[in-house]
């Protein structure tokens, strides 16, 4: 039996730049966050006295359906706020690598929060006030659309829409700690003064906006590499796969995305990618973005 149910999908950094540090020790950053067809589900299943979780899936091992796990501080911050006595027992399908870059955590607490909150009808703006202490990715994933996150995340101005094309995404088996890369960025040199990137009123091509992210980066890439140097061997070789336009690393690693002219050609690579028995540990996936 299933209520509802929604999808709960990747979010990638197509650049990452840490602008600043508050005094809490929380990162500033400037970042184009895109969400891309691959995606962990979470189920309404049914009416229960507290809330609960069993999880599902590939990546549902490693997972505690515990207290700690976002699905249930999401459903039960979001209870609390609108003075609910009505709770139901939750499932999530955990298809997305954890501890990988791509906030499947998040996206599955902000997933929970967009379930309940069409359940109890509450407005967006209160769901993104619950989303905030639960992470700072969770804002950008409540509304899950193309966006410019600032702040340590919780300021989000819409961005324009990906144009046609491709998405590779590559995570090499390995999970990292995001407070660990943040504390080897700032180890390695720390934040770099430059001026913010400009965004057109819209990208007319892949190939433009991989020019505009020419002029970026992803400031956490570096001290991942440092971290675990098999996120460089997946640079190399997403690089090395034809019509890659471009390979970066979300987030704070470990997963790498590659962007490409057409869905076509990123399933292509993908292929490619995985007949080389050295990567079968690693995780892939290839396709479109999801479109705002
Ligand atoms: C780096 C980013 C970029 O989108 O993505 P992921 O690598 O997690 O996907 C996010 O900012 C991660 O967001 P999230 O994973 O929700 O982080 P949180 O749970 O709030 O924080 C985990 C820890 O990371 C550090 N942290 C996180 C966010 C930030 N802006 N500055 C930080 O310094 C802090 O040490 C914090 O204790
Ligand atoms: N539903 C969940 N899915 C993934 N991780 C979760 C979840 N709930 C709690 N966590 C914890 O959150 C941490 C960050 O997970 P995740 O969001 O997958 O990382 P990232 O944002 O780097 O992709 C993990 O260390 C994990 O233990």
């Amino acid at each position: 039996m299933t209520l509802l149910h929604d999808t709960a999908h990747a979010k990638i950094n197509l650049y990452l730049h840490v602008t600043g540090r508050r005094p809490d020790g929380y990162h500033l950053l400037d970042s184009l966050a895109v969400f891309a067809g691959a995606a962990d589900e979470v189920r309404l299943a049914k009416p229960s006295n507290t809330f609960s979780l069993s999880i599902e899936g590939h990546f549902g091992k490693g997972l505690e359906a515990n207290d700690s796990n976002l699905v249930l501080r999401a459903a039960r911050a979001l209870q609390t706020h609108a003075r609910q006595e009505n709770a139901y027992h939750l499932i999530l399908e955990k298809n997305l690598p954890v501890a990988s870059g791509i906030g499947g955590g998040s996206a599955d607490a902000a997933c929970t929060l967009r379930l309940l909150g069409q359940l109890w009808n509450i407005a967006e703006k209160d769901l993104l006030a619950i989303a905030e202490p639960l992470g700072a990715d969770v804002p950008v994933c409540v509304q899950q659309k193309t966006t410019r996150m600032e702040g340590i995340g919780e300021i989000l101005t819409s961005a324009p829409a990906m144009p046609d094309g491709g998405i590779l995404l590559v995570n090499p088996g390995i999970a990292v700690s995001t407070p660990d890369i943040f504390r080897s960025f700032a180890a390695m040199g720390g934040i770099i003064e430059r001026p913010a990137p400009v965004f057109p009123a819209r990208w007319a091509s892949m190939n433009a906006l991989v020019d505009m992210l020419s002029h970026t980066t992803n400031d956490l890439q570096a001290p991942a590499i440092h971290h675990a140097p098999v996120i460089g061997t997946v640079l190399d070789r997403m690089n090395a796969q034809n019509d890659c336009l471009m390979a970066r690393m979300s987030g704070s690693g470990a997963t790498c995305f590659g962007l490409f002219p057409t869905a076509e050609a990123a399933r292509k690579a993908e292929m490619e990618l995985s007949k080389n028995p050295l990567h079968s540990g690693w995780w892939t996936w290839a396709g479109p973005f999801l479109q705002n």
